[in-house]
């Protein structure tokens, strides 16, 4: 299933956000999206996942018009995970979770025994099946993120939008999920801030500066002593890490 953003601008109040920008995710690939703080990542997915509506462009998924077609539509192929997690009202775990079927159904459809599965199921894989009665609310940051990971699993996604998932998780639970994700063999585009997490999750990054894509390419390619400078504004080398043989960086700016 193939993501396609084409020529995407969004301006929010008098600012252009996101200028012209154009990206695809391939079959299978997991692609990252890095920049800094403000440079219009959580823009450009909000306008791919519809919360934002585009000035101009496309968005197309295995050749759905994202841009035209209804919400649950597009919830029966995509997932997504955003970055701030606070509702008004609360529910139970369980219930965050089983909304995740809710594309899947038609109005007035009560929730069924696979369903139910499917929820206790998806709590397991992100360790909260012993919160499944908990009330949302109550739970901290990551345990939240966790739930509305499960919440996305149990939506079985065919494509997945993902706004920095690792966002206050420690390390155990940033590794867990984006092995989650990464096993689900689906789609993936995901905004993430950590560049080392970046480098081994991920088949391909995009790096946006200002709302534009400054460079494109595998991690090796656009994780270097020159992006990281233009972009982040902040010195670093990148080496082969002995022990792991994956990309690393040391920052150098004090
Ligand atoms: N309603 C709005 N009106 C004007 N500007 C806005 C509005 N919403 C967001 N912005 C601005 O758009 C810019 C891009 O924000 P966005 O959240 O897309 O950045 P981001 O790359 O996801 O940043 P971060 O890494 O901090 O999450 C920011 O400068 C933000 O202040």
């Amino acid at each position: 299933m193939n993501l396609d953003v084409k020529r995407l601008s969004v301006s929010l109040g008098r600012a252009d956000i996101v200028s012209d920008l154009s990206l695809k995710v391939h079959g299978k690939q997991f692609v990252g999206l890095i920049g800094p703080n403000g440079c219009g990542k959580s823009t450009l997915l909000k306008s791919i996942y519809k919360v934002i509506k585009p000035d101009r462009g496309e968005v197309t998924l295995a050749n759905t018009d994202l841009i035209k077609s209804p919400p649950k539509k597009i919830a029966q192929m995509m997932g997504v995970v955003g970055q701030f997690n606070d509702l008004s009202f609360d529910f139970a775990v369980r219930e965050m979770v089983l909304m995740g079927r809710t594309p899947h159904k038609r109005m007035l459809d009560a929730d069924n025994a696979a369903d139910l599965a499917l929820v206790e199921q998806a709590l397991r894989q992100v360790g909260m099946e012993r919160y499944a009665d908990r009330s949302y609310l109550s739970l901290s940051g990551g345990e939240k993120q966790r739930v509305i990971l499960a919440r996305a699993l149990a939506q079985e996604p065919k494509f997945l939008v993902l706004d920095e998932p690792t966002n206050h998780l420690d390390i155990k639970y940033q590794l867990q999920i984006l092995n989650i994700v990464k096993r689900l063999d689906i789609g993936v585009l995901a905004a993430l801030h950590d560049l080392s997490l970046a480098a081994k999750y991920c088949d391909y990054l995009y790096v946006v500066k200002q709302g534009r894509i400054a460079a494109e390419g595998t991690p090796r390619e656009v994780i270097t002593r020159r992006v990281i400078a233009d972009v982040f504004e902040v010195e670093c080398e990148t080496y082969m890490n002995p022990v792991t043989g994956e990309l690393g960086i040391a920052y150098l700016t004090s």
